[in-house]
């Protein structure tokens, strides 16, 4: 299948300290890849630098075969690469629905630019009611964000991610915070992703990874050590003694 996303050769530093080595990658498609590696290993940073937060040192991101690497993170979000960050990032006095609802006017906001009636507005209350639904947040809707669990706010920002209707999904550590007790919401979000969409996710616990991941790349020191399917990965001598070992 063609890949959504590739990264050639992608490098950053700061200053001296070089924290992305030569970092080639592909996401495909119905994807599933896992980013694991040290603390440090520069894992945020790749995913910076390919939503466009960061701009790199060298290298390039592709998108449908076309260069975005000089887009704003807005226009990569535009063709369908969006992320979701390591702490959630919402209004705590807005309701759920209210939430949703100013993600997709900006969304649609960026196609449909004269006016806000009719079928704009029709095409917003549908989107938020699809997330709801997909999310089984329907009975939040009227909820401030501060008066949900962890588990179900981060779920709410999975919401926000996915009204930008993606096409690559990058999730940046989607169950960091959340209590043990609330990470099955999560895991039921992450399952329930759309079949075609391609999805890289940073992650420190491995359940997670290997419940989800149908392919893991392993960073160290800014460079990919390795890559392989959770069995090899699991088997890799190197990866255990270096980095699952001490994960678990
Ligand atoms: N803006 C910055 N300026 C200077 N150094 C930075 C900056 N951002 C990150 N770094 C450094 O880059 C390296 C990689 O950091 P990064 O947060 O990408 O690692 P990570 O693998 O995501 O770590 P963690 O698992 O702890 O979240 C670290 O040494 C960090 O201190």
């Amino acid at each position: 299948m063609n890949n959504l996303l590739e990264v050639r050769n992608l490098s950053k530093s700061f200053g001296g300290l070089q924290v992305t080595r030569n970092v080639d990658l592909t996401i495909a498609p119905g994807d599933r890849v896992a980013l694991i590696g040290p603390n440090g290993a520069g894992k945020t940073t790749l995913v910076n630098l390919i939503s466009g937060v960061l701009d790199p040192t060298g290298g390039e991101v592709m998108l449908d075969g076309s260069k975005v690497t000089a887009l704003s993170q807005r226009q990569r979000a535009h063709r369908g690469l969006i992320r979701t960050f390591q702490i959630t990032r919402l209004f705590h006095s807005m309701t759920v629905a209210d939430t949703l609802r100013v993600a997709a006017i900006q969304k649609n906001g960026m196609t449909y630019r004269f006016g806000w009636g009719g079928r704009s507005a029709d095409l917003i209350e549908k989107s938020v009611e699809r997330v709801l639904t997909d999310l089984r947040l329907q009975d939040r809707r009227d909820n401030d964000v501060s008066l949900l669990a962890y588990g179900e706010q981060r779920l709410v920002e999975l919401g926000v991610a996915l009204i930008m209707e993606p096409r690559v999904l990058m999730l940046d550590e989607p169950a960091a915070g959340v209590p043990q007790s609330e990470s099955h919401i999560i895991m039921d979000a992450i399952e329930n992703l759309p079949a075609e969409l391609g999805v890289l996710f940073i992650e420190h616990d491995m359940d997670l990874v290997f419940r989800f991941a149908r392919r893991i790349i392993v960073l160290v020191s800014g460079g990919v050590f390795c890559t392989g399917t959770p069995d090899e990965i699991a088997a890799n001598e190197d990866v255990r003694a270096m980095y699952l070992g001490e994960a678990s």
